[in-house]
């Protein structure tokens, strides 16, 4: 039997009226959750990206501010800015979209936004917070992956998750939340050995790894949850998964697609994460 698909869209679209709803209740308070968006350069997504966000702002209720920035922007600048939005009442999320221009120094820019508006979740605090099981902002594709799984029915205690990739921004942080979900967790990357052997044993597997179709049929065992992080852009311009889809769909219990997979997630869980640094930055408990 084909997998089920995990429709990330649906439960994207879900997750939106929540906060939608949320959102009016606080603005009957007198507070507007707000978002600031920081674009440097041209690149073609990024700019498709930066202009979802500011889309999804609007239809949530959200106070948005989007700046877009020329490729020569210096360092100082842009930390100027981070200063600026740091210090704005209006503002209670900062984002800055990657990847960042090659002269500017990605650690230098995550590490200057205020932790309380992290909407990211990619300061070495919320890192640290992420780790120790405290109350974080979490970063916004790893999250919306476990959301996913969790709206899907699906008990992630007990099971055996492997991921596939240790990026920083999704591979460590989706193991780590894996095992705050109380499952066993196995992390794969470049340098380990019989990698299909390993994610054959796995009940959950995620893959962030960002090869087009690089994960086939004998990386799954049947059954198994396959959560694909992976969006890329092939050559006649379609969108691509990590995880060959065709291949795995007859072998898998559920599969999420590309696109249409944890994509919407990602922008749905920063919303999320805007309103809960919103509420937090107000005092106002969950
Ligand atoms: N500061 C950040 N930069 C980047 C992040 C991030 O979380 N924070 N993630 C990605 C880009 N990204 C959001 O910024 C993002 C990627 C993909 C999607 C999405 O909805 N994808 C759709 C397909 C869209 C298309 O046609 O291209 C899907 O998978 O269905 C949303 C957001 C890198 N930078």
């Amino acid at each position: 039997m084909a997998a089920q698909l995990i429709e990330g869209k649906k439960i994207s679209d879900e997750i939106r009226e929540e906060i939608r709803v949320e959102t009016a209740a606080l603005a009957a308070k007198g507070v507007i959750p707000g978002l600031a968006v920081v674009l440097v350069g041209d690149d073609p997504a990024s700019r498709v990206y930066v202009g979802s966000k500011e889309k999804a702002c609007g239809q949530m209720g959200f106070y948005s501010e989007v700046h877009r920035l020329p490729e020569q922007t210096k360092q100082e600048e842009l930390l100027a800015l981070i200063d600026k939005l740091n210090a704005q009442s209006t503002v209670h999320g900062i984002l800055v979209q990657l990847p960042l221009p090659k002269h500017i120094e990605e650690k230098a820019v995550i590490d200057a936004i205020s932790v309380d508006k992290d909407v990211d979740g990619f300061h070495p605090i919320s890192t640290g917070n992420l780790v120790i099981g405290d109350d974080s902002l979490l970063p916004c594709t790893p999250a919306g992956s476990i959301e996913l799984i969790k709206r899907t029915g699906i008990d992630i205690a007990g099971k055996h998750a492997v991921v596939i990739g240790r990026s920083n921004i999704v591979g460590k942080p989706v193991a780590m939340l894996l095992l705050r979900e109380n499952a066993t967790v196995t992390v794969c990357h470049s340098r380990t050995q019989g990698m299909a052997d390993i994610a054959k044993q796995a009940d959950i597997l995620v893959v962030a790894i960002g090869k087009a179709t690089a994960i086939g049929a004998e990386y799954v065992k049947p059954g198994a949850v396959v959560i694909d992080v992976g969006i890329n852009r092939l050559p006649d311009g379609k969108l691509a998964g990590d995880v060959d889809f065709e291949a795995v769909l007859p072998i898998a219990g559920y599969v999420t697609p590309v696109p249409g997979g944890v994509g919407p997630m990602t922008i749905t869980m920063l919303m999320q994460n805007t309103l809960k640094a919103a509420k937090r930055i107000h005092g106002i408990g969950e």
